[in-house]
């Protein structure tokens, strides 16, 4: 295991942010963190880096507890935080090189590996440039340059493709995405649920500073009742009608607005040939059919009974 967190519990004053939070993140994976504001990510990720003291539990990295001197775990984590953090003093080749340098000493080494990396990023063209006349999008890839440079084993991203443009963020999912393919693990800290569902292959839902689901997303879609979601253009309804839909069996919910007619059920077979009989039989005229599985959203909110983007 790469990370083995136990139990815990991170207290400020009255607030508790962790609740005896359990997690374990598997080598070669991309770990998300999902939860709203407030939910704990940002405690979690000080914990896990030793940048905070925490009141209950226990957390190892690589099955050994992170201390002020372990040089030799340190060393093999990189971190990008959410905020800015390189300088402004220098330009973008000398940030990356300078971070480097805090992991090699082979001056060598680092010219190289810092080429790599401008290359990995595609940063070639901005070299010159100090971190002032970088776009939101740039800067940030130039954030990620800096945390990954010196290679490390553990990557861990706090809203690393958040703010950014469509260039950029295809640009640092594609390098995210790549990093796991050469056995990068990857601990990802967001609320935004499509980078999740996109990029992780395990996830853990927070709530609260508590654990509220964990799995892939496959295990955690099966926890829900809801099997598939079905959209059908009506072009006419009747109350009466969408009642007696409502009360078909298997069918968890049903909302008919703007000619559309949204149907929940849940998991079953025969869902959509069930309500399409009955649209027949009642000559209900209807149009087109979209079927979609569930989605990490309906997971949280079957779960919690509010929206993530809430
Ligand atoms: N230094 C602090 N002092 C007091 N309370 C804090 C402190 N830091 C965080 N909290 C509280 O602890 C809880 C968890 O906060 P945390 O910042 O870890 O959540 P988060 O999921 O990272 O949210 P965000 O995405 O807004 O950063 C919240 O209720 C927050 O108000």
């Amino acid at each position: 295991m790469v990370i083995e967190v136990k139990n815990l519990v991170k207290r400020y004053d009255k607030i508790i942010a962790l609740d005896y939070l359990e997690l374990k993140v598997k080598e070669g994976q991309i770990h998300g963190i999902l939860g709203p504001a407030g939910s704990g990510k940002t405690t979690l990720l000080e914990c896990i880096l030793g940048l905070k003291k925490y009141d209950k539990g226990s957390i190892l990295l690589w099955d050994k507890k992170l201390e002020k001197d372990s040089y030799d775990i340190k060393r093999n984590i990189g971190v990008v935080l959410a905020e800015e953090a390189v300088f402004e003093e220098l330009t973008l080749y000398e940030n990356i090189s300078y971070f480097c340098s805090l992991y090699e000493t082979d001056k060598q080494k680092v010219k190289e590996l810092t080429r790599e990396t401008i290359e990995f990023l595609g940063l070639e063209d901005f070299v010159r440039l100090y971190p002032k006349k970088l776009s939101q999008g740039l800067l940030k890839r130039l954030q990620f340059a800096c945390g990954i440079v010196h290679k490390p084993t553990l990557l861990i991203l706090d809203e690393p493709i958040d703010g950014t443009d469509p260039h950029s963020r295809k640009k640092l999912a594609d390098c995210i995405i790549e990093l796991k393919n050469r056995g990068t693990t990857i601990l990802y800290f967001s609320q935004n649920i499509d980078e999740i569902e996109q990029l992780c292959t395990e996830i853990t839902m927070l709530e609260k500073g508590r654990v509220i689901a964990q799995g892939t997303k496959e295990e955690l879609k099966n926890m829900i009742s809801l099997g598939e979601k079905i959209t059908l253009e009506v072009y006419s309804l009747l109350e009466s009608q969408l009642q007696i839909i409502r009360e078909l069996p298997n069918v968890s919910g049903a909302e008919y607005d703007n000619q559309m007619l949204v149907v929940k059920a849940k998991k079953g077979r025969n869902n959509l040939v069930m309500l399409l009989d009955y649209l027949q039989e009642q000559k209900i005229p209807f149009g087109r059919i979209i079927t979609e599985m569930p989605t990490l959203d309906d997971v949280y909110l079957e779960i919690t009974g509010k929206e993530l983007k809430d």
